[in-house]
């Protein structure tokens, strides 16, 4: 069985391969939107009609990159967006501004998340620090509520990456698409039963340098 992870992991190897290593985090988040956007197609989703929900953390920032790789391919997207955008992340941000440049709609009714086609989860990964209320909580019961597929990027929103624990409510995902490694969480029995299918994208992140290979 391939690697898994803690959050406090995830977040030292990205933090890593940002500071010591020097790859920029904009790139490390346009390969996690790539390898999603990927798998959204190699796994063959009716993209009719596609919805991001995204919030303001880097983990909608993936989202958000990948409405904008499904909008340039002349995909029907929307990105239904939560939280403060004053408070985003400088990652989140810049992908907010590149969708804007794209015209890219943004919409704020529950309904056109029930209505999609397929719908992509960028609510939270291993950011997600409490339990899930207000108009979060109201998002991924409509995601749930949808007969549309989903996808989760990173880990499905809800989902302590840690112990697989539903924090409140928690997004069922037909799919996920993590990032370096799985999360040790996902291997739980409701970690598995929230992910789906788990695609593990490497995005330039390794537990180790690689330099072996390297020299
Ligand atoms: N940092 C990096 O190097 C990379 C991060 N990536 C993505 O970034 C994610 C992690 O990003 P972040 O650390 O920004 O964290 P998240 O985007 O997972 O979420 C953190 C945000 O959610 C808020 N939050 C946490 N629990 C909440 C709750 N219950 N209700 C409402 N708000 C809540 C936090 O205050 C914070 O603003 C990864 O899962 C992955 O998807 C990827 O882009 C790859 C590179
Ligand atoms: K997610």
């Amino acid at each position: 069985m391939s690697k898994a992870i803690t959050i406090a992991e995830a977040q030292r190897y990205d933090a890593h391969t940002i500071n010591e290593i020097g790859i920029p985090a904009l790139v490390l988040m346009e390969r996690a939107a790539l390898a999603t956007f990927n798998n959204l197609l190699n796994d063959d989703f009716d993209l009719s009609r596609v919805i991001v929900v995204a919030a303001t953390g880097n983990n909608g920032g993936d989202g958000i990159a990948v409405a904008r790789l499904l909008h340039i391919r002349g995909i029907d997207v929307e990105i239904y967006l939560l939280g403060d955008p004053a408070k985003a992340t400088p990652q989140t941000a810049q992908q907010l501004k590149i969708a804007n440049y794209y015209h890219i709609p943004f919409t704020t009714d529950l309904n056109h998340v029930v209505n999609a086609t397929l719908i992509v989860d960028a609510i939270f990964g291993v950011g997600l620090s409490r339990n899930i209320s207000g108009k979060f909580a109201d998002a991924i019961n409509a995601i749930n509520a949808a007969d549309a597929k989903t996808v989760s990027i990173d880990v499905p929103s809800g989902i302590n990456a840690d112990t697989g624990e539903v924090m409140g409510v928690a997004v069922v995902a037909d799919s996920t698409t993590t990032m370096a490694y799985n999360k040790i969480g996902l291997l739980t029995i409701t970690g598995k039963q929230h992910s789906g299918t788990v695609h593990i994208a490497d995005i330039g992140i390794y537990a180790q340098d690689h330099l072996e290979h390297a020299r």
